[in-house]
């Protein structure tokens, strides 16, 4: 199988699905090894890819991504690239997918901040993943079937019982994973969740929902015509999804060939695993950039309300410092 893009349309996933004799939803974990090399962890060396499908049938590529020289808690993982994948391609939901390792859970956590996601369906190519549980188990009915076996050797009738126990295990294994093609419910692996219904009305538009934060940029009324790179930081700001805070942000990013990138602020209703504007317009500049280091990224815009109570400007400008130390840097308000 070719390395895969970023981005893959609903025409061309059904007919590389086709050529491989499977049905789209099993192409996706067929995807999942080609697209580790997309993974820049520098740091772990542990290459991550997960592969999704959205609701128009377009398939999604997300990878970590790790910077040295900045704490660990910067790094970008699979999951979260996958679903700012789709934000930035304006993708209404994330169906499924499939992913090398086991998802976090921080990344379980910021799932939640998509609708129903209870009901995304996630399958792990890692053969390894659900060995623990699936062993835990095994030696649970390993020690009954001891405990049968010292007890009466003789009683076929209680042997039968034992079989029958094991049986009744086995069953219980396959409801407990809901295992259908190899995916689970994300409910399956993250139950009693804690996630925006705690926190927000039930008709608050959720992160993959289309969102106009209305902002303006502040004290440029005089006419002149601002630069592409700020608009394009404020528009992303306007797509910035800030429920809990409402501090929406957005960065703009351009490379030393006029490339031009953007991503806008997620948060999570549990704080920590929320995604900063400049890891969002990384993710861009991976997945659609020319290739090549962050070092290529010689100017950036943050957009961001004055005088909010969560700012990005400082953690923003230590970012870019230490990834793209020739940057400009400027940040307008709104
Ligand atoms: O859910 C997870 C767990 C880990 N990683 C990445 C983060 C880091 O780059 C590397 C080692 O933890 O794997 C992910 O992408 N997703
Ligand atoms: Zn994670």
């Amino acid at each position: 199988m070719d390395r895969p893009s970023f981005l893959i349309h609903a025409d061309e996933a059904e007919s590389a699905a086709r050529r491989h004799g499977v049905s789209v939803v099993n192409l996706l974990p067929l995807l999942v090894n080609p697209a580790k090399p997309l993974a820049r962890p520098p740091i772990s060396k542990f290459h991550v890819a997960a592969v999704g499908l959205g609701s128009s049938g377009r398939i999604f590529v997300g990878v970590n991504v790790e910077f040295p020289g900045l704490p660990l808690h910067h790094s970008i993982h699979a999951e979260q690239f996958l679903v700012t994948n789709l934000t930035l391609n304006s993708e209404r939901y994330l169906r499924r997918f499939s992913v090398s390792a086991a998802p976090c859970g921080h990344c379980r956590q910021f799932l939640q901040e998509i609708r129903d996601a209870p009901d995304i369906r996630i399958l792990i190519t890692d053969p390894n993943a659900f060995r623990d549980a699936v062993t835990d188990k095994n030696d649970t009915v390993a020690e009954e079937n001891d405990a049968v076996t010292e007890k009466d050797n003789a009683v076929t009738e209680k042997e039968v019982a034992v079989t029958e126990k094991n049986d009744a295990v086995t069953d219980r294994n396959d409801a407990v994973f809901e295992k259908e093609d190899g995916y689970v419910r994300l409910e399956t692996i993250l139950p009693h969740r804690f996630g925006p219904n705690d926190l927000l009305e039930r008709d608050v538009p959720l992160l993959l929902e289309p969102h106009d934060n209305r902002l303006t940029l502040l004290g440029v009324t005089n006419g002149h015509i601002d630069s592409d790179l700020k608009l394009t930081a404020l528009s992303a700001a306007n797509r910035s999804y800030a429920p809990y805070s409402r501090c929406p942000s957005g960065v703009a990013l351009v490379d030393c060939e006029g490339r031009v990138y953007r991503g806008w602020y997620m948060e999570s209703a549990a704080y920590n695993p929320s995604l900063g504007p400049v890891q969002a317009a990384v993710v861009d500049f991976v997945a659609n950039g020319g290739g090549g280091g962050f070092e290529r990224i010689v100017g950036a815009v943050l957009v961001e309300k004055k005088d909010a109570v969560v700012r990005q400007e400082e953690t923003a400008r230590m970012l870019l410092q230490v990834i793209a130390p020739k940057c400009d840097f400027e940040v307008f308000h709104c």
